[in-house]
């Protein structure tokens, strides 16, 4: 990519941010994000991805005190130990757990979707929160460009595989959830079939903006096939805000927000503020049968027109399948969707 199209990118993308945070900085003002209140949920189980830090640790944490089951899927095994303990400690639940899952390796991605199954529990809530930003130029075990392949194909297939999981889970009236994290980025994000990878042109605004532009696109075809069969499991995608994380680390300005400066708080979302869209679109009782949805602030938002492109959705998925191994049957339009959602054949009409 050239130098001018990479400044380009960068703008795009801190321009989209900055939006966000005045947005924050004026609700702020106006008194502030009010933490949504939830009444207990002991019944459900809970996957999230990225669980041991940032927004995902909040998710996790927030998730454990209604009292579900909370599994921890990442990659960093030395916190995650210092993170199951932290949570069973302040919410007094001990059904916490971490499971290994490199979302870089799609053979990781199954092991940990076998090791999940042999535990035998239901999933009623998917939560598929880690994330990679503005990292160099680098490809995951697979070969895929990192944001591509943490961000979107990793919980693609991740999702994929639990779907019969979640399917059998859900039931009418209390539908399992799949809530997938995006960003305000997608709104500059555009989408190269050719070169989802990136190869042509390379900046590390661009990557993530697309990754986070093909969640969107992937979690809008997920509950059109879904809905289509009428399976109690919805999915939703979140927009957490701009969120003081270690997600900056790769920022120029990134430092700043690790030495803590003063009025840090004023422009930025804390972890936990930043986890209530993802615990309101996992819990919330008038979501129940809701999907399709795009959350922003515990409310429903519009994303970039392109996302409802439904032909632009379906393309992206088939390439996804295809780089994920998964089936794809073309040959009839029904029988596709019914594979590719991972749902099995149709049930007999009533
Ligand atoms: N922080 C923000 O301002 C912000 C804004 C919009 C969207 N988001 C999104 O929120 C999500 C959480 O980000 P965060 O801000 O908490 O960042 P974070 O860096 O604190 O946490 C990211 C998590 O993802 C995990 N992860 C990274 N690579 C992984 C891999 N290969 N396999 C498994 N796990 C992996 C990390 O271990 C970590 O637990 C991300 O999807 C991010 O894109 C964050």
């Amino acid at each position: 990519m050239s130098p001018l199209s990479a400044l380009w990118a960068a703008l795009r993308v801190y321009a989209a941010g900055v939006a966000v945070v005045v947005a924050q900085l004026l609700r702020r003002c106006r008194g502030g994000f009010v933490e949504p209140v939830f009444s207990p949920q002991p019944d459900r189980v809970a996957i999230v991805t990225g669980g041991t830090d940032g927004i995902g640790f909040a998710t996790a944490k927030r998730l454990a005190r209604l009292g579900m089951t909370v599994i921890l899927a990442g990659n960093n095994e030395p916190k995650a130990e210092e993170a199951v303990a932290r949570i069973k400690e302040e919410t007094l639940n001990d059904r916490v757990d971490f499971l290994y899952c490199d979302l870089a390796s799609l053979r990781s991605v199954r092991c940990f979707v076998d090791a999940f199954k042999r535990k035998n529990l239901p999933l009623h809530v998917l939560v598929n929160n880690a994330g990679v930003m503005m990292v160099p130029q680098r490809r995951t075990v697979d070969g895929f460009e990192e944001h591509f392949g943490v961000n979107y194909l990793g919980h693609f297939l991740l999702t994929r595989l639990l779907l019969d999981t979640l399917v059998r889970s859900g039931r009418a009236g209390r539908s399992a959830r799949v809530v997938t994290v995006s960003s305000a980025t997608h709104y500059v994000g555009t989408l190269d079939l050719d070169d989802l990878q990136s190869s042509a042109r390379y900046s590390p605004h661009g990557a993530y903006a697309q990754s986070k532009l093909a969640l969107v696109l992937f979690t809008y075809h997920l509950q059109a096939l879904l809905a289509a069969q009428r399976q109690p499991v919805t999915a939703n995608v979140v927009d957490p805000g701009v969120v003081n994380t270690e997600l900056y680390r790769h920022v120029f300005w990134g430092p700043c927000l690790r030495a803590k400066m003063p009025m840090t708080w004023c422009f930025f979302k804390s972890p936990d503020e930043g986890a209530w869209t993802s615990v309101y679109a996992a819990v919330a009782p008038e979501l129940e049968g809701v999907g399709g949805r795009y959350l922003y602030n515990e409310r429903e938002a519009r994303s970039l027109a392109a996302t409802y492109d439904p032909e632009l959705q379906r393309r992206l998925w088939a390439r996804s399948c295809l780089m994920a191994g998964l089936p794809d049957a073309a040959a009839d339009a029904r029988g596709a969707q019914r594979e590719d959602a991972g749902l099995g054949p149709a049930p007999a009409a009533p």
